[in-house]
C-alpha cells in the first residue's frame, strides 16, 4: 500500500493528504490509512485495523481511522470478494462528475481500456455511479451501500463522489491498483473525448 500510494501521489492523484486506501486483514477486518496523513511518505505507523462492521478499538489522540473508513466499510460489507480498497482524489473523475451528474453516471462505451476493469466484452458500455458528496460522510456510504445491494451494479469495480474523487476495488492490492489506473485513464479519455451523454 505505501508503494501504490506514492505511485498514486506522484501522479498527482493523492495531493494534500487527499485519498486513503485499505486492504483485507481477514473475513473482518481491514487494515486502513489514519486520517490526514501525507500519502507520499507513509510509513508502516500510518496505518489502523478496522473492523468491517463496527468501530476500530486501537485509536489514539494521533492515531485515528481515515474520515472516510465508513465507505470502506460499506465496499468491504457488499463485496465480499474486495481485498482491498484505494480512494484517491483524481481530477478528470471530479470534471466527470461535474459533467454527467445530472444522468447520475458516467457512460463509458467500446475504450479497449474497459477490459482493464476485468469486463471482457464486445463493444462494452459500462456505467460508472456518480454519488453526492454529502458533508456526512456516512451517507454518502449509505447511498453507496444501496447501491452495491443489487449484485448487477457490483460488476462495475468502482464508484465516483461528485467533485471529490473515486473508489475502486479489486481481489487484492494489485488489482485494486490496476483499477484505480484504469478509471483514472477512462475519465481522461472521456473528458477529452468530450463523451458526455
Ligand atoms: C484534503 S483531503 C479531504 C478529506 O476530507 C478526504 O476526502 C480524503 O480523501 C482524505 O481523508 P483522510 O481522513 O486522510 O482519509
Ligand atoms: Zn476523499
Amino acid at each position: 500500500m505505501i508503494r501504490d500510494a506514492r505511485g498514486f501521489y506522484e501522479q498527482g492523484w493523492l495531493l494534500g493528504t487527499s485519498g486513503n486506501l485499505s486492504i483485507k486483514l481477514d473475513d473482518d477486518h481491514f487494515l486502513i490509512t489514519a486520517s490526514g496523513r501525507d500519502k507520499g511518505r507513509l510509513t508502516p505507523e500510518d496505518f489502523l485495523a478496522c473492523p468491517v462492521d463496527g468501530e476500530p478499538s486501537e485509536t489514539t489522540p494521533t492515531l485515528g481511522p481515515s474520515a472516510e473508513t465508513s465507505i470502506h466499510q460499506a465496499i468491504y460489507a457488499r463485496v465480499p470478494e474486495a481485498g482491498a480498497v484505494y480512494h484517491v482524489h483524481e481530477p478528470y473523475s471530479a470534471f466527470c462528475s461535474e459533467r454527467d451528474s445530472y444522468i447520475g453516471a458516467t457512460i463509458m462505451a467500446g475504450a479497449e481500456m474497459i477490459k482493464g476493469l476485468g469486463i471482457w466484452e464486445e463493444n462494452p458500455r459500462v456505467r460508472i455511479p456518480i454519488f453526492e458528496n454529502h458533508f456526512d460522510v456516512p451517507q454518502i456510504a449509505a447511498d453507496i451501500d444501496r447501491h452495491l445491494a443489487d449484485e448487477a451494479k457490483r460488476r462495475v469495480p468502482g464508484v465516483n463522489i461528485r467533485s471529490h474523487g473515486y473508489y475502486a476495488w479489486g481481489e487484492d492490492a494489485f488489482a485494486a491498483k490496476r483499477h484505480v489506473e484504469t478509471f483514472a485513464y477512462l475519465f481522461r479519455y472521456s473528458w477529452e473525448m468530450g463523451n458526455g451523454a
